[in-house]
């Protein structure tokens, strides 16, 4: 049978369509600025009624990709601590709420694709299963664990700064400081990760593309974030593709595909060690099995742990959740940690005083300048630990706001009441420059911390760089 439509019908049909989408987009708008339980929240009508108000700031108005975040102080300063940010969700801005939204209570994270945009810890919604995801962890990240890591970020320390003299001061490159701290960090985690690092500083130039990855990665969040069909759809089409039309976005797959990588490698171990335990066993071969255990211990990593987790249903330890939760960690402490150590850098070169203050405590407990010092006397230092500090307050190392959700409550804030189920977001950077708090918080000053340690104030309250609450950074240590 043909069905044939003539051009009257196919403009019948586009002109009804077009009235019913434009129809609904008004009724939404309506209902958006009328009847919606977030009606009385101030804020801009336009955020109100729709999301592309701030696809505007995030993406079109420049000068850079995800100004939204510096238009939004602009919101705050225009209507108050508590905005209606966009159609469904809140923004608070007050320091004294910090910890009712993030540390209260165990809350569910929010994100405007309506589902986990992977299997990682920090990208679970919800607050049950990231409950689980996060015990698999946390034994990983105590202090204990991090000391018994010394001696490798030792050794990684001492091929940097062997790297450095070889190839930048006895040549005279320039050195791109955030370069080398993320090749650093870089090989430190996936070293802990995988057992294998990328080996970033075995390159001469401490293989810049890593930084560039994150960089590009990062720059496409606005549009990923606000046009959640594009993020959908990243996926679904092949990488080729993506590389026509969107190149900054390439090694965002060559990371994925290096993280895929290791982690089958460790499944498939994981797996052959099971099968020769089990053959052991049923031989009831005690003593080789103790060996075959001690051999499987030491080239145990996070991910040959989570594998063998009790916590974690089968589910959760497929190949494919075991590579999102590895690009998870890569991604969450591979720039930040960089950009840190490189930001210190800077701020102790743009202030020499304080940065004479540092060399002198560190000459007082290092004799030589590669004299071994461990964590734990490093982390007494009062001026080394300050600068530190200030250097995290200064940084904006996460610009985003975080969004948490109470899903069965109403929160309250002063004379508002907060709908159970609403996304509320805060915003870490937000707070560290809250001139009540942190005066002339534009400017690097490390006294800050010194002085409020010495009349016993608590500054730290207000110090959130990796978050708080149950949600908080698992790399803090
Ligand atoms: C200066 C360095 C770092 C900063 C400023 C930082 C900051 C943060 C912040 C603000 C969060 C919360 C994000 C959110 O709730 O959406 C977070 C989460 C996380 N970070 Fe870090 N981070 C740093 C280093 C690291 C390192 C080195 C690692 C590990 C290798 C790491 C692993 C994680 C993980 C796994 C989470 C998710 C925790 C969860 O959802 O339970 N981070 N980080």
């Amino acid at each position: 049978m043909e069905v044939s439509i003539s051009l009257h019908q196919l403009a019948w049909v586009l002109l009804c369509s077009g009235l019913l989408f434009t129809a609904y987009g008004l009724y939404l708008i309506v209902y958006r600025l009328y009847l919606h339980p977030l009606r009385h929240f101030p804020g801009p009508r336009l955020a109100a009624a729709t999301y592309y108000y701030e696809v505007y700031y995030d993406w079109f108005k420049g000068p850079y990709k995800g100004r939204n975040a510096w238009h939004l102080i602009e919101l705050h300063q225009k209507y108050g601590p508590i905005i209606r940010r966009s159609p469904d969700e809140l923004s608070v801005e007050d320091p004294d709420w910090f910890d009712v939204l993030f540390v209260a209570g165990r809350r569910d994270k929010w994100s405007r694709q309506g589902k986990d945009s992977n299997g990682s810890v920090q990208s679970t919604l919800s607050r049950a299963l990231h409950k689980k995801r996060r015990g698999a962890l946390t034994r990983f990240f105590s202090k204990r664990s991090i000391l018994d890591l010394e001696p490798s970020i030792n050794t990684k320390v001492e091929k940097l700064s062997a790297g450095v003299e070889k190839n930048f001061l006895n040549t005279g490159a320039i050195l791109n400081a955030s370069v080398a701290f993320v090749a650093l960090t870089l090989d430190t985690i996936t070293d802990y990760c995988f057992n294998q690092s990328f080996g970033c500083l075995d390159k001469s130039d401490f293989a810049p593309e890593w930084r560039k990855t994150f960089w590009d990665m990062f720059e496409n969040i606005p549009l990923l974030k606000n046009w959640t069909f594009f993020a959908n759809l990243l996926f679904l089409v092949p990488p080729v593709v993506v590389r026509m039309t969107n190149p900054s976005l390439t090694q965002f797959f060559i990371l994925e595909k290096a993280n895929r990588q290791k982690v089958a490698e460790i499944w498939k171990e994981w797996n052959e060690d099971q099968i020769q335990k089990a053959k052991l066993s049923e031989a009831g071969l005690d003593a080789p099995r103790k060996d075959a255990l001690s051999k499987a211990k030491k080239k145990r990593t996070i991910f040959y742990d989570i594998m063998d987790s009790a916590v974690l249903p089968p589910e959760e330890k497929t190949p494919q959740r075991m590579a999102e939760e590895a690009f998870g960690m890569v991604v969450a402490g591979g720039d930040t940690t960089g950009r840190a150590m490189a930001n210190l850098l800077y701020h102790l070169h743009a202030n020499p005083e304080w940065l004479n203050r540092v060399r002198q405590e560190l000459d007082s407990v290092m004799v030589f300048s590669n004299s071994p010092i461990t964590l734990s006397e490093l982390e007494i230092l009062p001026v080394f630990s300050a600068c530190i500090k200030e250097t995290l307050r200064i940084s904006y190392l996460v610009t985003d706001s975080i969004m948490l959700i109470e899903p069965e409550e109403p929160l309250i804030y002063k004379e508002w009441v907060i709908p159970p189920g609403t996304p509320v977001g805060m915003t870490l950077s937000h707070l560290h420059m809250d001139e009540k708090i942190f005066p002339e918080p534009n400017t690097f000053n490390p006294s800050r911390w010194i002085n409020a340690k010495a009349a016993v104030l608590d500054l730290d309250k207000y110090f959130a760089p990796f978050s708080k609450g149950n949600r908080a950074c698992l790399g803090v240590k």
